[in-house]
């Protein structure tokens, strides 16, 4: 049975803590962690077995627990990581955006080496990553083009720089374009699939972006294109977005508590 704690008590979260509690997998939620004491004691109310909730990120991961699972922000990620590692647990990572930060990935890839435990990036929001990662050493060109609803974007840092009323969008319009490496900094909840891509793939100043609001959309869309020597693949993956949160879709929950699974259960695993 492994134990688990939790950084992040949101949508992703509280989905992620309510099967764990179903029993659908040999797994005990342990411990959870909030930036929000009403988002922790909220999720925890919902519970049968009820978990602790610590004071801070940092305590998580010196309880007895095999891995934390992180569903929080990027700089939670950049905060906490290490010490996760330090501490001898492993650690399952949402918000990916932050490993593009060159230096937070190899300090975070060093410590595992170091510590022997294992940082687990779900695939989240898209598909396809089984494939890229195979024809890794012969792709030219991978791009990612995600759109969403005006609503789903509201609140990222690109636009306190820019004039772009995405109350006004009445028809489908190009919000960014340029590279992953750009994109995950200037949109931190909406756009960790791109960094996914990028650690996969081509690294994140190659690896194109473009993000479009489309005010008669109901979906969160992401359509990718990869090429080179092997050939070419597209995947085009249409989300509905969580209904709690409409930046992250559905798939992405299901994603993280499908890998969540593998890493509790010794059972056969299918694909790459
Ligand atoms: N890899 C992928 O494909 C995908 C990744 N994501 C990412 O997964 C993460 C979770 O998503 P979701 O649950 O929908 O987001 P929510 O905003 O619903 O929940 C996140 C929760 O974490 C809290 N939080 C934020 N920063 C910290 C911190 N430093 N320490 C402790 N708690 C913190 C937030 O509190 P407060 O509200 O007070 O800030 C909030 O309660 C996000 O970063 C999101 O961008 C989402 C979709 C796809
Ligand atoms: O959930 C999605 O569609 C994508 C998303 O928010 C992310 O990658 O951060």
């Amino acid at each position: 049975m492994k134990r688990i704690a939790l950084l992040g008590c949101g949508s992703m979260g509280t989905q992620i803590a309510l099967t764990i509690d179903s029993n659908d997998f040999p797994a005990v939620l342990t411990h959870v962690y909030d930036a929000s004491k009403a988002a922790s004691s909220s999720l925890v109310e919902k519970l049968n077995n009820k978990p602790e909730i610590v004071e801070n990120s940092h305590l998580l991961s010196s309880q007895h627990i095999d891995i934390v699972v992180e569903a929080a922000s990027q700089d939670a990620v950049k905060d906490v990581a290490l010490s996760v590692l330090q501490n001898k647990k492993d650690l399952m990572i949402m918000s990916v955006g932050a490993l593009l930060d060159e230096s937070i990935y190899d300090i975070l890839s060093d410590a595992c080496k170091d510590f022997k435990k294992t940082i687990y990036l779900p695939s989240g929001a898209i598909a396809g990553l089984d494939g890229i990662k195979s024809v890794k050493s012969e792709l030219e060109s991978l791009s990612i083009t995600t759109t969403k609803h005006p609503r789903s974007l509201k609140g990222a840092k690109f636009f306190e720089n820019s004039d772009i009323n995405l109350d006004k969008i009445d028809s489908i319009t190009t919000i960014f374009d340029g590279t992953a490496k750009e994109a995950v900094s200037l949109f931190p909840a909406n756009i960790n699939v791109a960094a996914l891509l990028s650690l996969t793939g081509i690294g994140s100043k190659q690896t194109k972006v473009r993000i479009l609001a489309d005010p008669n959309t109901d979906k969160n869309t992401h359509h990718i294109e990869a090429s080179g020597k092997f050939g070419k693949m597209t995947f085009t993956i249409e989300n509905f977005p969580d209904k709690n949160n409409p930046k992250t879709s559905r798939l992405a929950i299901l994603s993280a508590i499908e890998t969540l699974k593998k890493y509790c259960s010794d059972e056969i695993q299918i694909g790459t």
